[in-house]
């Protein structure tokens, strides 16, 4: 896809909610991002292909596979989602450390899952900057979610940021979350996070694995892409890519590599998210 300018697309164009909000939102607002060069505002919101363009001169690259390739307008639009308003509350609900402890299934919902420390809270808490009121709790150590905490987005949808596996889960993670994810019948999509600095590790493999046993339709979210050099990511990426492309069957063909430090790839994966929930009808182009 050829970006013109975010500016020139976006010009007179600001959804309302985030007029409601604008004062309290941090650099994740597309309305902030426009006060960027527009070198940067690429590299913020489509990193994907920004990466691709170290890979120009490889044959037969797979980067450019772009199943979900929406309009920046589509993305301003989608912003609206993780706005709040009196009339759409974005806010924890409830945690939970067994599936029938789970709020009622009444909406859509996703979840987050992946390594402890691989920015799952994180992620969600640059998801929800627009609205800071939303506590979300990260940390430097790993193991720091112990259970299943569900946030609501109005009557938009449900998201569930999980424990981590690996080193220092909670003790009872393969009875929470295995049957989380093989049972809760309004889950509509798994992302699982990897670390776009270690690729894929063993344990990744095991939640891969699972993921495809249960048959469920899952994302690939490569965190932390401020900590790595643009080349060395773009063979990551690239790594994990042919990976997806030859070893899965129901990850979605399409990596979403992000920052929730820089922002990076956080307005898409808005876009992505209240898309997949029924909740913006993008035009294909
Ligand atoms: N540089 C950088 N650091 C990050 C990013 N995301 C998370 N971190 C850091 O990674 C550490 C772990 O982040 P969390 O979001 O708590 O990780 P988690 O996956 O929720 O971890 P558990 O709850 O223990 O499973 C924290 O020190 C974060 O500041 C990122 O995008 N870039
Ligand atoms: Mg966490």
């Amino acid at each position: 896809m050829s970006v013109p300018g975010l500016s020139a697309a976006l010009a007179g164009f600001v959804p309302r909610r985030a007029l409601a909000v604008r004062a309290h939102t941090g650099p994740g607002a597309v309305s902030q991002v426009l006060h960027l060069p527009e070198r940067q505002q690429r590299r913020l919101v489509f990193p994907l292909q920004e990466l691709e363009r170290c890979l120009v001169p490889r044959a037969g690259t797979k980067l450019h596979v772009r199943t979900f390739d929406p309009s920046l307008e589509d993305i301003a639009r989608a912003e609206a989602a993780f706005c709040p308003a009196p009339s759409h509350r974005i806010d924890y609900v409830s945690s939970a450390e067994r599936l029938d402890h789970a709020p009622a299934p009444s909406r859509p919902e996703v979840c987050f899952i992946g390594r402890s420390n691989v920015g799952k809270s994180s992620l969600i808490k640059a998801l929800f900057s627009l609205a800071p009121e939303v506590q979300v709790r990260v940390s430097k150590k790993p193991g720091h979610t112990k259970k299943m905490n569900f946030f609501q987005v109005g009557k938009y949808f449900t998201l569930v940021d999980m424990p981590g596996y690996g080193f220092k889960a909670p003790k009872d993670f393969v009875d929470m979350v295995e049957a989380y994810l093989k049972e809760r019948p309004n889950l509509t999509r798994t992302f699982l996070l990897i670390d776009g600095v270690v690729g894929i590790q063993k344990t990744d493999s095991i939640a891969i694995e699972m993921c495809e046993e249960f048959s469920l339709p899952y994302v690939m979210v490569l965190t932390k892409i401020d900590k790595a050099s643009k080349g060395y990511l773009a063979k990551q990426v690239l790594q994990i890519q042919e990976f997806v492309d030859t070893q899965t069957q129901g990850c979605f063909p399409q990596l979403f590599p992000v920052s929730s430090v820089t922002y990076s790839g956080i307005h898409l994966l808005r876009c992505f998210l209240a898309h997949i929930t029924g909740n913006l009808h993008i035009n294909s182009s």
